[in-house]
C-alpha cells in the first residue's frame, strides 16, 4: 500500500475537496483502525505544545549538569588524586543515591499526575470503518473524519466536508474575538492567510455554533497553532506559583555562593590547606543548598492531586492545587451548582397562563430541529411527551448564541413556510407585535395585554419557574435562508415553564466556604427572578444584584467601586462573566470560576483557578485547571481545604 503524503498549509483550503480526500487517502466513512494507528506512528501524537520528552536515562544524567554536584565530584576526584579514596567513593555513593531517589520520586510523581490529567483528557468524535467512535484528541491522525458539534474544540487543521451554521471562534490564533462563520466550498475563498480561509477550520479554535464534518489535515505540531507554540517556546508561560519557586530557589543560590567564598577566603587567610578548605566549604554548600526541593514539591503537589482524585477532584495543572488554597473568591454560575440540574418542563401556557398545544407544537418543532448546542432545557422539551413530526421539513436555523439567548428554526410544513424562535422570554415579547390567542386568532399586542403577559412571566420566575418564549411568523415560500434580522415581528405563542429544583445542600455549602473566608459570587445567564428564588431557596442571602444590561453602562472604575455589594450577576453575557472575573482579580482577589458552558470558557481560562465538571463543553474542560468529577460546590470546598493543606505541609513560598 502506498504512503499518504502530507498536505501543504495552503493545499488544504486551495484544493477541492474530492482531490483533499484522494491525498489524504481517505473517504466519507473515515479511516479503518489499522491505517489510524499506522499514521499514528508516522506523523506523530496530534498535540500541538507536545515538548519532545528526552528518554529516562538522558533525563536522569540530565540531573547531572548540576554545578554543585560537579564540583563536588571534582574536588573529591582531586582528594582522591592526593590519596583519600575512601572519601571519594563515599561522595560518590550519596550523589548517585540522592539523585537516584530525586529522579525515581520525580517521574513516579509525574506520571500518576499525567494518568490522572488523560482520564479528563478533551476527546472527538470520529469516524473510523463507518462507525462513529469517541477518542482521545491527540490520537487523531491526518486522514481522520471527525463531526463538530457547538463546544467542541477544533482538534486539528481540517478541510470543512459539511458544514451547517458553523460559527468558530478563533481568538487564539487571530485575536478576533467575534464569531467567524466558516463554510464548506470547493472555490478558494480568496483569503490570502489560511485563518482568513473561511473552509478551513483550525487546531485551538472553538465552535461557537452549529455543526461539522472535517477531515484532519495537518496535526499536531504542523498545525498552524503547532508553529506558533513553538514561536513562542515550547513551555507555557510560568505561573506565580512556579515564579516564587524558581527566585526562592535562586536566592539560596547566591547566598550559598557568598558563604563559601567567604569561608574560602578566611580559611586560606589562616593559611589552612587549600584542598581541604574547599572541601569543608563545599560540605558547607551542599548542606545549605535545597537540591531536593523541586522534587518535594513536585512529590507534595502529586500526592496532593491523588488526594483530590479520591475526593473526585481532577487535577490538570498541579500549581493550581496551591491557587485553589489560596482561594478567597469564587465565581459560578447557577445550573448545576445552585440547582439540581434535572430540568423538566412543566408546562406550556400561553401569555395569559392557559394551557396551549399550540405554543408546545412550535417548542418541540424548534428543538427538534434545532442542530447546534443542545442544551438541557432543548432536552427537557423532546423528553415530555412525544409530537408527531410528520409533515414538518426544516429549510435552514440561525443558531443559538449567548448575545441573543435565542434560536431560530425556518420550517415548512404544506404550503406554509414559518420562522420559529425560542429564546429568554423578556426578549421574545419584545420582539413581538401580535399573539396568537386561545382560539387561534392572531391578535395585535397591546400595552395592557403585554404587560399581563409580562405578569404572567414575573409569577413564574416568582415560583422558581425557568421559562423561555415561544414566537413564529409566516414568511413567503420564497425564503430559503433564515437571519437574525427576521427575528422581529413576531406572533407570540406562549412560554414553555421548567423546574430546576434547587439544590439543598448548596446553601450548607456556601455558608461554609463563607466562614472560611471564601467569598461566592453567581454570574449567571439566566434572569433576576428566577435566581433570586433559587437564592430564596437555599438560604444565601441576596446582598446587590447587577445585571448584563447595566454593565453595559458601567465603567470598569465604578464596576470595581460596585463589586464588594454585589454577590449575584444575572442575564450576563461571556464577555461580562470575564470582564466581572478581571475586574476581582484587579481587587486583589485570588479568583475561582467554576462553570460548564461554552459561555464559561473565557472566564475559567482567565481565572487563577478555572473548575469544570466532566460532562461540561470540551472548551470549558480544556480551559479549566480543575475537573469535578461531580457537579457539585461541596467537592470545590473539600478541595480547597485540601490545597490549603498543601500549601501548610510543604511550607514553601508562593505569594
Ligand atoms: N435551548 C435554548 N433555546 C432557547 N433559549 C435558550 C436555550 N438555552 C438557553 N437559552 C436562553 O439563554 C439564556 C442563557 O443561557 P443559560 O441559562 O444556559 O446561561 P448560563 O449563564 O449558562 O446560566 P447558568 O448560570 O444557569 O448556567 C437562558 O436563560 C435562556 O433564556
Ligand atoms: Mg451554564
Amino acid at each position: 500500500m502506498n504512503r499518504m503524503e502530507e498536505l501543504d498549509a495552503e493545499e488544504i483550503w486551495q484544493e477541492p475537496v474530492d482531490r483533499i480526500l484522494a491525498r489524504l487517502m481517505t473517504s466519507a466513512v473515515g479511516l479503518d483502525a489499522t491505517e489510524a494507528q499506522l499514521r499514528l506512528k508516522t506523523f506523530g501524537p496530534n498535540d500541538a505544545a507536545t515538548v519532545k520528552r528526552s528518554p529516562l536515562w538522558l533525563q536522569f544524567l540530565s540531573r547531572f549538569r548540576n554545578p554543585l554536584v560537579i564540583i563536588l565530584l571534582v574536588a573529591s576526584g582531586l582528594s582522591a588524586a592526593t590519596g583519600d579514596v575512601a572519601s571519594f567513593l563515599i561522595v560518590v555513593i550519596i550523589v548517585m543515591i540522592s539523585m537516584t531517589i530525586d529522579f525515581v520520586q520525580e517521574v513516579r510523581a509525574q506520571s500518576a499526575v499525567e494518568a490522572l490529567r488523560r482520564s479528563v483528557a478533551v476527546r472527538a468524535t470520529v469516524r473510523r470503518n463507518g462507525t462513529c467512535l469517541s477518542v482521545p484528541t491527540d490520537c487523531l491522525v491526518p486522514g481522520d473524519i471527525v463531526e463538530l458539534i457547538a463546544g467542541d474544540l477544533v482538534p486539528a487543521d481540517s478541510r470543512l466536508l459539511e458544514s451547517r451554521d458553523l460559527f468558530v471562534n478563533q481568538a487564539l490564533l487571530t485575536g478576533e474575538p467575534y464569531p467567524v462563520e466558516k463554510q464548506c466550498s470547493d472555490a478558494p475563498s480568496g483569503a490570502d492567510d489560511p485563518t482568513g480561509a473561511s473552509n478551513v477550520v483550525f487546531a485551538g479554535t472553538s465552535v461557537i455554533s452549529g455543526t461539522a464534518t472535517i477531515a484532519i489535515c495537518r496535526t499536531g505540531g504542523k498545525t498552524v497553532l503547532g508553529h506558533l507554540a513553538t514561536s513562542l517556546g515550547e513551555k507555557p508561560p510560568a505561573t506565580a506559583f512556579e515564579v516564587g519557586i524558581r527566585r526562592f530557589g535562586l536566592l539560596i543560590m547566591r547566598l550559598t555562593v557568598l558563604m563559601v567564598l567567604f569561608v574560602l577566603m578566611v580559611n586560606i587567610s589562616l593559611h589552612r590547606p587549600v584542598l581541604e578548605s574547599l572541601m569543608f566549604a563545599l560540605a558547607l554548600a551542599v548542606g545549605l543548598t535545597p537540591e531536593l526541593l523541586p522534587m518535594i514539591v513536585t512529590v507534595t503537589l502529586a500526592r496532593s492531586a491523588l488526594e483530590l482524585s479520591k475526593r473526585k477532584v481532577i487535577v490538570k495543572r498541579l500549581s493550581a492545587i496551591h491557587d485553589l488554597g489560596a482561594m478567597n473568591m469564587l465565581c459560578t454560575d447557577k445550573t448545576g451548582t445552585l440547582t439540581e440540574a434535572t430540568i423538566k418542563l412543566v408546562r406550556t401556557i400561553d401569555g395569559h397562563g392557559a394551557e396551549s398545544a399550540s405554543a408546545y407544537a412550535y417548542a418541540y418543532v424548534n428543538s427538534r430541529f434545532e442542530t447546534g448546542m443542545k442544551s438541557p432545557l432543548d432536552e427537557a422539551i423532546l423528553a415530555s411527551s412525544r409530537f408527531d413530526m410528520t409533515g414538518w421539513k426544516k429549510i435552514d436555523e440561525v443558531p443559538f448564541d449567548f448575545e441573543r439567548r435565542r434560536i431560530s428554526v425556518l420550517v415548512q410544513r404544506g404550503a406554509e413556510r414559518r420562522l420559529i424562535v425560542k429564546g429568554a422570554p423578556e426578549e421574545l415579547l419584545r420582539l413581538s407585535g401580535r399573539y396568537e390567542a386561545a382560539d387561534g386568532a392572531v391578535l395585535p399586542l397591546d400595552p395592557e395585554t403585554r404587560r399581563c403577559f409580562e405578569a404572567t412571566l414575573d409569577d413564574l420566575g416568582a415560583q422558581g419557574f425557568r421559562a423561555l418564549g415561544i414566537g413564529s411568523h409566516v414568511v413567503d415560500m420564497g425564503h430559503v435562508t433564515a437571519a437574525v434580522s427576521d427575528e422581529s415581528d413576531l406572533i407570540f405563542s406562549g412560554f414553555t415553564v421548567f423546574l430546576d429544583p434547587p439544590k439543598a445542600s448548596a446553601g450548607a455549602t456556601i455558608r461554609a466556604m463563607t466562614a472560611a473566608g471564601i467569598a461566592v459570587k453567581v454570574l449567571t445567564g439566566d434572569n433576576e427572578r428566577v435566581t433570586r428564588y433559587v437564592f430564596a431557596e437555599i438560604g444565601v442571602p441576596v446582598i446587590g444584584v447587577l445585571t448584563g444590561e447595566q454593565l453595559i453602562h458601567l465603567s470598569d472604575e465604578a464596576l470595581i467601586g460596585q463589586l464588594p455589594k454585589v454577590n449575584l450577576f444575572c442575564r450576563v453575557n461571556p464577555q461580562q462573566k470575564l470582564r466581572i472575573l478581571l475586574a476581582l482579580k484587579r481587587l486583589g482577589h485570588v479568583v475561582g470560576f467554576m462553570g460548564d458552558g461554552i459561555n464559561d470558557a473565557p472566564a475559567l481560562h482567565a481565572a487563577d483557578v478555572g473548575i469544570s465538571v466532566d460532562g461540561a463543553a470540551d472548551v470549558a474542560r480544556a480551559a479549566a485547571d480543575l475537573i469535578l468529577l461531580e457537579h457539585d460546590l461541596s467537592v470545590v470546598r473539600e478541595g480547597v481545604v485540601c490545597g490549603r493543606s498543601t500549601v501548610q505541609r510543604r511550607g514553601a513560598p508562593g505569594r
